[in-house]
C-alpha cells in the first residue's frame, strides 16, 4: 500500500467551457505514471452524498480518438455527462491497453485482425490478460478522503480490488453499453471471459 497525498488541485473547463473539472495530482505513486483525480462537484449535492466514482483505464485510441473498436471514449463521455450531474469522481489510470500500453495494443489488435479474441491476443504476446491494478485507485480515493462510493462500472473486478484496498463499493452503477458493428465481439467476449454485465439489445 502507498501513501498517496494529494499534490496540485486546479480548476480546468472542460467541454468547451459547459462543465467545470478539478484535476488533481498526487505525491507518493512510485510507478511514475501520473494517474490523474477529477472532481465534479455535482448540481444536486445533499449531506449523506455518497459520489459516483468512475475508474477509467487509459485508452488513447478511444479517448481521444473516438475510436470504434471499443466502447472507452463514449464511456468517458457518459462518465463526464453523469458525474457532473451527480457530483463524484473520475480517477483516469493510466493503464492504456488494460495495463499493457500503446504499442502493445496495437499488435494485439493486429493479431484480432486474424481472428484472436482481445484476451488470446494478449496471451500470445505473452502478456497478462488483463495487468491493471486497481490498488492505486483506492489509495487515491483514500488520499480524497473518500472511502465510501457508488461504482459506474460493468467490471466485476473494480469493485473487488477496490473493497480488498479499504474502500466500501455501496452501489454498483452500471454503464450503458454503446455497441457498435466494430466492438460487438470486443464487448461480448468480456461478458463472457470476464463475467462484465453487459445487457445486449
Ligand atoms: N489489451 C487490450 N486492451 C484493450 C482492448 N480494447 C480496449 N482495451 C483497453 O481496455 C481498457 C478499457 O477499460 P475500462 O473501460 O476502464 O474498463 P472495463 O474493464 O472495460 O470495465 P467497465 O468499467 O465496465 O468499462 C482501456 O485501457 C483500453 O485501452 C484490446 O483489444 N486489447
Ligand atoms: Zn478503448
Amino acid at each position: 500500500m502507498t501513501d498517496l497525498t494529494i499534490k496540485r488541485r486546479v480548476m480546468i473547463p472542460v467541454r468547451a467551457g459547459d462543465v467545470s473539472a478539478e484535476f488533481i495530482s498526487f505525491d507518493g505513486d512510485d510507478s511514475g505514471k501520473e494517474h490523474i483525480g477529477i472532481f465534479f462537484e455535482g448540481q444536486q449535492q445533499q449531506e449523506d452524498h455518497v459520489p459516483l466514482v468512475r475508474l477509467h483505464s487509459e485508452c488513447l485510441t478511444g479517448d481521444v480518438f473516438g475510436s470504434g473498436r471499443c466502447d472507452c471514449g463514449e464511456q468517458l463521455d457518459e462518465a463526464i455527462d453523469r458525474i457532473n450531474e451527480e457530483g463524484g469522481y473520475i480517477l483516469y489510470l493510466r493503464q492504456e491497453g488494460r495495463g499493457i500500453g500503446l504499442y502493445a495494443k496495437l499488435e494485439a489488435y493486429a493479431l484480432q485482425d486474424q481472428g484472436y479474441d482481445t484476451y488470446q491476443a494478449n496471451e500470445m504476446l505473452h502478456l497478462p490478460d488483463d495487468g491493471r491494478d486497481f490498488g492505486v485507485a483506492a489509495d487515491m480515493l483514500l488520499a480524497l478522503g473518500v472511502s465510501k462510493v457508488r461504482l459506474l462500472t460493468n467490471n466485476p473486478d473494480k469493485a473487488q480490488q477496490l473493497k480488498e484496498h479499504g474502500i466500501d463499493v455501496v452501489e454498483l452503477v452500471p454503464t450503458k453499453v454503446h455497441v457498435n458493428q466494430h466492438n460487438r465481439q470486443y464487448l461480448e467476449t468480456k461478458a463472457k471471459r470476464k463475467q462484465h454485465t453487459l445487457k445486449f439489445d
